[in-house]
């Protein structure tokens, strides 16, 4: 099965990670930031900075992956009070996907009420270049037909409900401050709205497995972010999720070329400053809501 398939943590294990935090710090952050991979720089965006290395949480999993500091990051956004995961978890690292996505209920109990999730992604749309960045506008949950789910194991209530929708997982708001955001400081040209196709990794997709997700309506594809989108709607946190298009995944038997996290790591580099300012200007623009 999965790994330490629906062994989450309890809501007393995570209040008590989220004490811990809270004891260390003065600012309540309302908005969490993840960092895809390469992305982590946003992190350092943030005044008055207060890090932890995930290594001093109480109960926080390891950072494994090149791109990913492993370090949770508070501070202030022109004056609006963040909280930062530099460095994320995923699957494919071997962790339960009830501890890959821990920190997005440590969010909830710290007071955030808006997450930003950022990722580095294979774009699928031929239409789609290497440094466009993507705002996702829904996904397709391909470890979830398989029954691994962040919400599989006895529900608390005191999370959510035992049933989340996830038709409305991309919040409508959001998106159009995105949007908006975006013409404004002129990525017109490269901003995109699309489907972002989540798989386990951590090998790349085949050709015919790029091929099917086109066919099943994706624009992107990557190993991340959709379970934090799970648990993130069903403790009532509104999402904003973004994807740089790292790399063009490969759909032609002719191609010479081959996925590899180094490209996709170096176009963070490239992109990350406008990423940056994307991601900086949204979170001055956000309406504080205590719940979606
Ligand atoms: O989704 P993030 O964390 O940005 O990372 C992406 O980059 C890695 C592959 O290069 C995979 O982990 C994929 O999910
Ligand atoms: N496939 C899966 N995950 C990714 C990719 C990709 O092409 N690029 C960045 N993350």
């Amino acid at each position: 099965m999965f790994p330490e398939s629906a062994n989450g943590y309890s809501f007393e294990e995570c209040s008590a990670t989220a004490e811990w935090l809270l004891s260390q710090i003065q600012i309540r952050p309302l908005v969490g930031i993840v960092c895809g991979s390469g992305l982590g720089r946003l992190a350092e965006m943030l005044k008055d900075q207060r890090t932890f290395n995930y290594s001093d949480i109480p109960n926080f999993p390891q950072s494994t992956v090149h791109g990913h500091a492993g370090r949770l990051v508070f501070g202030t956004l022109k004056g609006k009070p963040c909280v930062c995961m530099q460095g994320r978890f995923h699957l494919y690292e071997g962790y339960s996907i009830q501890k890959v996505t821990l920190p997005i209920r440590i969010f909830k109990l710290l007071g955030v009420s808006t997450v930003i999730l950022t990722n580095a992604a294979g774009g699928l749309n031929l239409d789609y270049k290497v440094g466009d960045i993507m705002i996702i506008k829904d996904h397709i949950n391909m470890p979830g037909f398989a029954g691994n789910n962040p919400l599989n194991g006895p529900n608390d209530e005191r999370f959510g409900i035992r049933f989340p929708s996830m038709s409305d997982a991309y919040d409508k708001e959001l998106l159009q401050l995105a949007q908006g955001v975006g013409a404004e400081l002129g990525y017109g040209n490269f901003l995109r709205e699309g489907v972002y196709c989540v798989l386990g990794g951590p090998s790349f997709e085949t050709i015919a497995e790029c091929r099917m997700m086109t066919k099943l309506g994706a624009d992107a594809v990557g190993m991340s972010t959709v379970h934090e989108v799970i648990v993130a709607r069903h403790c009532g946190m509104r999402v904003l999720a973004l994807s740089l298009i790292t790399n063009q995944a490969v759909m032609n038997y002719d191609s010479q070329e081959k996925a590899n996290h180094e490209e996709v790591l170096e176009t963070g580099q490239l992109r990350a400053e406008q990423l940056e300012r994307l991601v900086t200007t949204m979170v001055t623009r956000i309406q504080d809501h205590n719940s979606a």
